[in-house]
């Protein structure tokens, strides 16, 4: 990693410019949010119904919920590109869509104009002289390990490097709330997780309120205070996320925590009729490392037959599963997960 260009950034202080300007007039500190009642329909189809929920000060909050239960739509309200038909989204009693400047979206795609260079695409949209923009994104480069690469074009970099360069672009304007709209789902395992320490020491040290929407459970484990799980429109759960940073996943108390939203996540696929079966286990058998479940079913012409769970040992044994439990099996592309039924 390069250190940002000293000199440069020693004339921006000096000349008392934009750089001052953003660092005090504008606080580092999160934004509180609260939304009360929000509506979001299309059409016929109610997308966001009722929902309710607060966020403090700084907080990490992370998103989840099966396809299409309206993550995105949720973020883009927060972003202020799309508006509520109903309830209020505010911080500390002003309307979020009047603070519009404080908030910054991050998407799945880097969205970098190809024929501008990284530390372009970073300053674009500042005001000021040349020198002190440039001087900006070079510091926000440098926060994202990329100052080296302030003038290579985006085609050289790789994707998780274009991803810090969109983090570099959002964070030169020093949002109080941060939106992540999926911003690692086309990244390869290791540079996920790489990127999810990046994130949690910036937010760190910048302190401002983040939102990250996610379909792994795993990386919202890892980054949030909360996770919230919407369903049906509405806040199905709040879970705190009460384990000390950095998180390791090899930790027993990351793993216990995973397993339980994923197991609510399960229950909500569960809810749809058509690729679930309710029936009880026939059979256990455990292996060193991995288990069989077998459930006797009945399909809905009243055939009996037998599904089969493979899972981890371990898993099994929180679940507490025995011979003659209830469960439902759920069918997930080519698996088949067990949940209880409700
Ligand atoms: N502009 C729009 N016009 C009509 N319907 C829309 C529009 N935007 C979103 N929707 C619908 O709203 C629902 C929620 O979409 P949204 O993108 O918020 O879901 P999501 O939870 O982010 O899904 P995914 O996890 O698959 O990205 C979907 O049924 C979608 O088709």
């Amino acid at each position: 990693m390069t250190a940002p260009n000293q000199e440069e950034l020693a004339r921006v202080a000096e000349s008392a410019t934009l750089s001052t300007a953003l660092s005090t007039t504008r606080p580092a500190s999160g934004l509180a949010l609260q939304l009360d009642a929000v509506q979001r329909r299309f059409g016929e189809r109610v997308v966001l119904d009722d929902l309710s929920i607060s966020f403090a000060a700084g907080e990490f909050v992370t998103v989840v919920g099966k396809s299409g239960c309206g993550k995105s739509t949720l973020l883009r309200l927060l972003a202020g590109l799309d508006a509520a038909d109903g309830g209020r989204i505010e911080s500390d009693g002003r309307a979020l869509a009047s603070l519009k400047e404080d908030v910054r979206i991050m998407y799945q795609d880097a969205r970098l104009l190809p024929w501008q260079s990284v530390a372009d695409n970073v300053a674009l949209g500042l005001p000021g002289r040349r020198a002190t923009v440039r001087a900006l994104a070079l510091e926000a480069l440098a926060q994202v390990g990329l100052a080296d690469r302030a003038d290579e074009w985006p085609s050289q970099l790789s994707g998780g490097q274009r991803q810090r360069v969109a983090l570099a672009r959002a964070l030169v304007h020093r949002p109080r709330l941060l939106l992540l709209d999926e911003p690692l789902g086309a990244l390869d395992a290791l540079t996920r997780i790489e990127m999810h320490r990046l994130i949690e020491q910036i937010w760190r040290e910048h302190r401002f309120t983040a939102v990250l929407v996610t379909h792994d459970v795993s990386e919202a484990v890892a980054l949030a205070d909360r996770i919230v799980l919407i369903e049906d429109g509405r806040i199905a759960l709040d879970q705190a996320v009460d384990l000390a940073r950095p998180r390791s996943r090899g930790d027993a108390a990351f793993a216990a925590l995973e397993g339980r939203v994923l197991d609510r996540l399960l229950a909500v696929q569960a809810l749809n009729p058509r690729n679930q079966i309710r029936g009880r286990v026939s059979a256990i058998r455990v292996g060193d490392v991995l288990a069989e479940v077998e459930v006797a079913v009945t399909d809905v012409f009243g055939n009996p037959g037998t599904v089969v769970s493979t899972l981890t040992a371990r898993n099994l044994q929180e679940h507490a599963l025995e011979v003659g439990a209830e469960v439902l099996a759920v069918f997930k592309s080519n698996e088949v997960a067990l949940a209880t039924p409700r």
